[in-house]
């Protein structure tokens, strides 16, 4: 089954000369670990918020586990960990998830289970009863993670999850989610501009760029399709340019 269906999604914000998306169709399996993969500008988050309903496409539909993503289940199947941090700074990492638990109404046990889980294998426990506004970026953005998935959705849409990450947290959050995909079998989307981290991590691409999709496929695929020894290659042999450029 479908894990997320996009079809022919389209978006132009006001007084932009060329449409952020242009009839954007997408079909992505259950299990499978998908980056959305093109350049700063490409498309990437306004795709992922339309799928995510925080924005409406002019036109094209979006069905997340069989249901169109504006069905009340969505809130349930769908998991979103956004660019920007959705935290109380002032509150601890415990005092974070436990808010954000109970928004999901988990019973409060096992909310502390899935609490005591997340922080310890996102390398958070020793840091959890101090106060978010002293971590660094990347601790940041693993609570973020841990929000998104405390309630245990079937598919999660990730934006840029190790942008401006250190080190640490970057191998922190990518083990975490392979971990996710392979013993829940969480769907798992996320965008990107690093090809590489995206080579090693998914099974599934997309390329998109200026709001086209240019290419689907897994990266082998891809890779040998354009005769490329990477998906850098690919992407520069699909569009003429560097991905930074
Ligand atoms: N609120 C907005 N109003 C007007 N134009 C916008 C808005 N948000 C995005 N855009 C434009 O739409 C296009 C796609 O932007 P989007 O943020 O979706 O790309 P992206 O691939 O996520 O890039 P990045 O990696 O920089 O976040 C860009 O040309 C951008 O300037």
């Amino acid at each position: 089954m479908e894990a997320l269906v996009a079809e022919h999604i389209s978006k132009s914000y006001p007084g932009s000369e060329h449409p952020a998306l242009d009839n954007v169709s997408l079909s992505i399996q259950q299990g499978d670990i998908v980056g959305i993969l093109g350049p700063n500008g490409a498309g990437k988050t306004t795709l992922i918020s339309i799928i995510c309903g925080l924005i409406r496409a002019d036109s094209g539909k979006v069905f997340v586990m069989g249901e169109p993503n504006s069905s009340p289940q969505t809130k349930y199947t769908l998991g979103v960990v956004p660019q920007e941090y959705a935290l109380y700074f002032d509150m601890t990492p415990q005092e974070n998830l436990r808010y954000f638990g109970k928004m999901w109404g988990i019973p409060g046990k096992l909310l502390q289970e899935r609490i005591d889980m997340l922080l310890q294998v996102l390398g958070l426990e020793n840091v959890k009863n101090k106060k978010l506004k002293t971590f660094s970026g990347g601790m940041k953005r693993r609570i973020n993670l841990a929000a998104s998935i405390l309630n245990n959705p079937k598919v999660l849409i990730l934006d840029e999850p190790t942008v401006g990450v250190d080190v640490q947290s970057r191998a922190a959050i990518i083990d975490y989610l392979k971990k996710l995909n392979r013993e829940q079998g969480t769907t798992i989307i996320y965008t990107s501009h690093l090809l590489a981290e995206a080579q090693e991590l998914c099974n599934q691409v997309r390329i998109i760029e200026q709001g086209k999709l240019l290419e689907t496929g897994s990266p082998d695929e891809l890779i040998q399709k354009y005769e490329a020894a990477n998906l850098e290659e690919v992407f520069l042999k699909l569009t003429g340019k560097t991905i930074r450029n």
